[in-house]
């Protein structure tokens, strides 16, 4: 006999910002009515969302134990209003045999925080010379679906078609890094006025868009789904919408710190501003949020990429690239579709004095997307379209009697000033240390039990 589930009794939220109701927990999905013996949660003024997916995490484990570890990771992604994320298989090992990614599946489900859903290394040691087993993990416990060499482009257009054609055969998707390498050596930051007054290495933007480019018309050529990760430019924007014109099942994501940040920040020479692809131009940032909101970029991803002290605590040209995500992400993508936003750049208004009112996103109007409201726009980029890229069929469904209890609750009018040492990650390295952000996760549930209760993990 399982032990009796809890019951949660969730008063007066406002699913997706639409009036107000009440939800019950239990046996793992949400029913209608009310029950005695039910833990009463008030959601007064808090908004409830489908369970936040992403598609882009790096846990570290097996390997950099030191920097993330699955358990800790999904700690994160709980406090972040995450009920899924998918492992990247830049681990050490690499994530690119059955065992290692049977290993990080299993390490997930022990956890119990969120799902992790392993994602499948697409060549051997990530080294871009032959194709790993990618069947042996799709049939694995961990039934990988999305496979990526993330950290690295599969820069070979010949593998990177055969990878195409193989994953066709269970609806897998490739996932590119889009870096040309040849153009990208010995780069430090974004090519162009900032790194030449710097006098750092430029990563030109046309390295991602050449492999965007390349990438789609191979992605058409086979018939197959491709998904890019971290996009990152205004051309690459262009050459996505242009591929979606074409019929081109190509799928694109966003990170929040590309959507808010720019190469600006490098002349800190703050190592925690060193991302790959790197932070851009204001330009680029506004053409990722108009793409963001038109669909042409169809996700918000993490690119969470935790990394020890020694790593980013030393000269910027010796600093590893990335920065935490998870338990900003939310905050981030409500500030910057926050009404205002538009008018003052979001990372000028680095404090709170500086920080305009925060009205929260709009609750209803038309808007560029065809999505009712920003709610529903957030629901849509972070839970139900990540969710069906993964094939994460128990994700990405909206609070409703009937479906999964896998959802959160946020408070929008709550502001914090992040603080890393807060973090439930093992790292530090949160680009927004000392911003003032809008929205606090409250609470967060999985399959009917709470992962996150008052904005605090529960195990
Ligand atoms: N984004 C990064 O700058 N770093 C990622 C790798 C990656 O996403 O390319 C990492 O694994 O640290
Ligand atoms: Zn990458
Ligand atoms: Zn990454």
């Amino acid at each position: 006999m399982n032990a009796p589930r809890s019951q949660y009794l969730i008063k007066g939220v406002s699913v997706l910002g639409r009036g107000k109701t009440d939800l019950l927990i239990r046996d793992g999905v949400i029913a209608e009515g009310s029950a005695k013996d039910a833990h009463v949660i008030d959601a007064d003024g808090l908004v409830a969302l489908p369970g936040l997916v992403d598609l882009h995490t790096h846990l570290r484990e097996p390997g950099r134990e030191d920097a993330e570890t699955v358990e800790t990771g999904s700690r994160a992604a709980a406090l972040g209003g995450y009920t899924a994320v998918c492992a990247m298989a830049n681990t050490s090992p690499v994530a690119d045999t059955a065992g290692v990614v049977e290993q990080v599946y299993r390490l997930g489900r022990e956890a119990g925080l969120v799902d992790v859903q392993p994602i499948g290394a697409v060549t051997v040691g990530l080294a871009g010379e032959r194709l790993a087993e990618l069947g042996a993990m799709a049939t694995s416990a961990a039934q990988v679906r999305v496979f990526s060499d993330d950290g690295h482009c599969v820069a070979d257009p010949r593998l990177m078609r055969r990878a195409l054609e193989y994953v066709k055969a269970f609806d897998g998707v490739i996932a590119q890094h889009a870096e040309e390498p040849r153009l990208t050596e010995g780069a430090q930051m974004h090519e162009g006025e900032v790194a030449t007054r710097l006098g750092l290495t430029g990563w030109p933007a046309v390295a991602e868009e050449a492999i965007i480019a390349r990438d789609v018309l191979l992605a058409e050529h086979v018939g197959s789904r491709l998904h890019v990760c971290h996009v990152s430019t205004a051309g690459s924007v262009d050459v996505l919408r242009h591929a979606k014109a074409r019929g081109v099942k190509v799928t694109a994501e966003v990170t929040p710190h590309h959507l808010l940040l720019t190469d600006e920040r490098a002349t800190s020479y703050d190592p925690v501003f060193k991302v790959n692809p790197p932070l851009r131009t204001a330009a680029d940032v506004e053409a990722l949020r108009k793409a963001l909101r038109e669909g042409v970029i169809d996700i918000v991803a993490t690119d969470h990429a935790p990394h020890a002290v020694e790593d980013k605590e030393c000269e910027w040209a010796y600093a590893r690239p990335g920065m935490l995500g998870l338990e900003t992400a939310l905050s981030i993508v409500l500030d910057v579709l926050g009404l205002g936003a538009g008018n003052v750049p979001a990372e000028e208004r680095s404090d709170e004095a500086g920080r305009r009112r925060h009205p929260g996103p709009r609750a209803s109007g038309a808007s560029a997307s065809g999505y009712s409201d920003d709610w529903d726009l957030i629901a849509e980029r972070m839970s139900r379209a990540p969710a069906r890229i993964a094939g994460l069929a128990e994700h990405g469904h909206d609070p409703a009697p009937g479906a999964p209890a896998t959802l959160t609750l946020v408070d929008p009018a709550a502001r914090r000033v992040v603080d890393p040492s807060d973090s439930a990650s093992r790292s530090r390295n949160t680009p927004y240390a000392g911003m003032t952000l809008p929205g606090r996760v409250v609470a967060t549930f999985l399959r009917g039990e709470a992962t996150v209760l008052d904005g605090k993990a529960v195990k």
